[in-house]
């Protein structure tokens, strides 16, 4: 397996081994091109969009996935690569995540791989969504979500696992944990990270009723950290990610490795039990009814 990877004018190609260093551990072929002018360097795959200014060490990545930033295989396979690229690169000392689509953060996972498919594609699909909360949870360098945008489910955890979070102050825009909403239960590791977040309480409440907050409700129980107006969230953010680096690297790392590691070794000490859970459920019969059902409800609210 290789991945061909592009700076400025050449092509460099690499074997599995080298990608488990700089870059992909998954397996899969991607194809990552780098474009670099002064300071900045950008790259983009199909999905994922990756400005770097090395001159700050702020790297903007955007997901481009339309029409809703839905997080398929592919998706998820990208995102990580990239971040992974960026966590080895030392000219990045902060990642800010937003949406290159209008309205939308992201719509959480890709419904579709959950739905109609064998155990080995499930099995496949929810490792790499384990991959990603991992890599984002523990992630060394500092991350903040720059929120453009609806984010149901897997898009709110994204945000979650982010140092920060600032959210476009539209009151048509919501986030949160919906997932009993479809029928689905969001894992021990998804409640986890709200539990850290907003407190027990307000976590039983969240994750019970699937509840999907609006930007000024969201602020209020501590879901996100910033509401400002929608065309300021990049701005914002980017201003905020230039004062979390005026702390020293390896002091902010180290507090954040020291709260957020127990949360890590919880799913590393049982991911492959997490994964067995996750395949029986999600292959049940209801639950494929409930996810059908779901949308269906999602295609006819457009007629
Ligand atoms: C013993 C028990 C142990 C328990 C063990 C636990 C096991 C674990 C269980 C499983 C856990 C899974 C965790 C799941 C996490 C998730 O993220 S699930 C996904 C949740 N997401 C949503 O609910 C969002 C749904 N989408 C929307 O609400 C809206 O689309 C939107 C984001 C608000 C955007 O609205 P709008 O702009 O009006 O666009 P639409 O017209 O609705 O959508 C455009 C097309 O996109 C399709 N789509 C939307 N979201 C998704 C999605 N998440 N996945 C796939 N496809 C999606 C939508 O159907 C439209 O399609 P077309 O009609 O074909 O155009």
């Amino acid at each position: 397996m290789a991945a061909v990877l592009r700076r400025g004018a050449s092509f460099i190609c690499l074997g599995s081994s080298q990608l488990l260093s700089g870059g992909c551990k998954h397996g899969r072929t991607c194809i990552l091109p780098f474009f670099s002018s002064n300071n900045r360097n950008s790259s983009s795959s199909s999905k994922i969009k990756v400005d770097l200014d090395s001159s700050t060490g702020i790297a903007v990545v955007k997901f481009q996935n339309p029409p809703v930033n839905s997080m398929s295989l592919d998706f998820l396979t990208e995102f990580v690569i990239s971040l992974e690229k960026l966590e080895l690169d030392k000219s990045c000392r902060g990642v800010i995540l937003t949406s290159a689509q209008p309205k939308i953060f992201s719509a959480g996972l890709d419904i579709l791989e959950m739905y109609g498919k064998s155990p080995e594609h499930y099995a496949e699909f929810w490792k790499s969504v384990q991959d990603i909360w991992l890599k984002m949870y523990g992630y060394r360098k500092m991350t903040i979500a720059a929120i453009n945008g609806f984010s149901p489910a897997g898009g709110c955890l994204v945000a979650l696992s982010c140092d920060y979070r600032i959210m476009a102050d539209n009151p048509r825009y919501r986030i949160g944990l919906n997932e009993t909403q479809l029928g689905i239960v969001a894992p021990f590791w998804f409640k986890d990270t709200m539990v850290n977040t907003v407190g027990h309480r307000t976590a039983e409440l969240s994750l019970q009723f699937g509840l999907m907050y609006s930007p000024s409700d969201a602020l209020k129980i501590g879901l996100v950290d910033q509401l400002v107006p929608e065309e300021n969230v990049l701005g914002t953010a980017t201003e905020t990610m230039t004062k979390w680096l005026a702390i020293p690297d390896h002091a902010r790392e180290i507090s954040k490795s020291m709260l957020r590691k127990p949360t890590v070794d919880r799913l590393l000490a049982s991911r492959d039990a997490d994964t067995k859970n996750f395949v029986n459920f999600v292959s049940r019969d209801s639950i494929q009814k409930s996810l059908g059902l779901y949308l269906t409800m999602l295609k006819e609210r457009k007629e």
